[in-house]
């Protein structure tokens, strides 16, 4: 896909195995996306393995080091659509090394309870965001039904 935009997210939770709690990320810039919520991480690098992007994102704006879990499954291969020019893969964390601290391109760090999925929907996200985090709290609560397709389950490295 020629002039394709790859982003990468990282869904950071407080546990991979027992997860009750998501870091969620206000941006500051740009103007279009400032004071909206996204999953912290960022545009994979021409000749970047994306998961090697992932982790340099983290530690770039957050000051952490993570181990990823399995990725949420997508539509597609190249993941959740953002835009006409820009899709995404996100990917479960959680933190191994360090405090998260808004670095560089956010203004705000939040960790939400996954208990119950309304205070994660309530948030301002980026819009293209929405079914990305419905389908993420469908798959970590449990609530989406095998024979609903790929869309909203986890799926082992890639
Ligand atoms: N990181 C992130 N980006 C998202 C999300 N949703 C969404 O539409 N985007 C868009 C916003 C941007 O257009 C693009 C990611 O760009 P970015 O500005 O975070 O990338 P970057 O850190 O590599 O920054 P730069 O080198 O372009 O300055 O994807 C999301 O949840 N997380």
């Amino acid at each position: 896909m020629t002039g394709h935009i790859h982003v990468v997210g990282g869904a950071v939770l407080d546990s991979l195995a027992d997860p009750t709690s998501i870091l969620v990320a206000r941006r500051s810039a740009p103007e279009q996306y400032a004071g909206l919520w996204e999953f912290p991480g960022g545009k994979v690098e021409p000749g970047e393995a994306p998961q090697a992007a992932l982790h340099r994102e983290l530690r770039e704006e957050l000051g952490i080091e993570v181990r990823l879990g399995n990725e949420l499954a997508a539509a597609t291969a190249a993941g959740w659509p953002l835009n006409e020019r820009a899709t995404m893969r996100v990917w479960l964390a959680e933190i191994c090394e360090g405090e998260p601290v808004p670095l560089e391109d956010h203004d705000e760090l939040r960790w939400i309870s996954l208990g119950d999925g309304d205070e994660a929907l309530s948030l301002p996200w980026i819009p293209a965001d929405f079914p990305i985090v419905r389908a993420l709290l469908d798959s970590l609560t449990g609530k989406r039904q095998a024979s609903s397709g790929t869309s909203g389950s986890l799926q082992s490295g890639r």
